[in-house]
């Protein structure tokens, strides 16, 4: 009997390569950016019509602060340009917007943005595009632990009580339920790291690398990568 197809419901994306694409076209790295914010786009309807349930993309990490200031500026109005240019698409496919992260250290105006986003599309019910933005998972977890140590502090629980479902409530994919998980990760660029990603949530996720840069990969790449997913065997830590 064939194998049963693996059904992929949430797909997580590290959009590397946006600086070497631009500078392969001899164009400043926010060019990249830019084209990179189109690519969001293109790939988000894609995986919609997949039957996708979630998309996880890495837009901005605990960690990007540390890049040029006229580039972090650039990449914190991003969000405007990307809701102001593809707000009506996203609501004409249904799409639910969720932006993970640490929000409240964002610019006031980039902060303003995504909440009018998740607000608008709160009532959406098709694909989640759920953007990873000031967003590091060392840092989510250690804010899971440090709840739990406080719930054991003071009596609530005790330690024999934690459960690893315990800490995965307390993630910033709790709202997607039986969805938190990636099954697959693409990262583009051809670099092969986690970079600080869904550290938790990627335990038994499917792992597969593009060379393309991130502006580069098309709809046709992505149905490639969702094919070879679909028949692969996927092992959750068993034989
Ligand atoms: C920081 C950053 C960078 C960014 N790039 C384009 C994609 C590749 C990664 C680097 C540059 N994109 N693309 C879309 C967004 C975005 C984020 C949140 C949101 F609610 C709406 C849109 C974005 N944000």
């Amino acid at each position: 009997m064939a194998d049963k197809k693996n059904q992929l419901n949430h797909l997580a994306i590290i959009m590397d390569g946006n600086g070497r694409w631009a500078t392969k076209q001899g164009k400043p790295r926010i060019a990249g950016h830019y084209e990179g914010m189109n690519n969001v786009e293109r790939i988000t309807l894609a995986a919609n019509q997949l039957g996708i349930k979630v998309l996880s993309l890495y837009a901005f990490s605990t960690e990007n602060w540390g890049r040029p200031k006229e580039e972090v500026a650039y990449l914190m109005n991003l969000p405007v340009r990307f809701f102001d240019k593809f707000m009506p698409t996203l609501m004409k496919e249904n799409v639910k917007v969720n932006i993970m992260g640490y929000l409240n250290e964002l610019p006031s105006k980039t902060y303003d943005v995504v909440q009018r986003a998740m607000a608008e599309t709160a009532n959406n019910s098709g694909l989640i595009l759920n953007f990873a933005f000031n967003y590091g998972s060392r840092r989510e977890i250690t804010t899971a632990v440090k709840e739990i140590a406080t719930l054991v502090e003071t009596g609530s629980i005790t330690s024999d009580e934690i459960s690893e479902k315990m800490i995965s409530q307390r993630l910033m994919t709790a709202s997607f339920g039986k969805y938190s998980d990636p099954d697959l990760l693409i990262r583009t660029s051809g670099e092969q790291r986690i970079s600080n990603f869904m550290l938790w949530q990627l335990a038994y996720s499917e792992l597969a690398f593009s060379k393309k840069n991130w502006p580069d990969f098309t709809r046709e790449d992505l149905e490639k990568f969702v094919i070879d997913f679909q028949n692969r065997h996927r092992r959750f830590g068993k034989v």
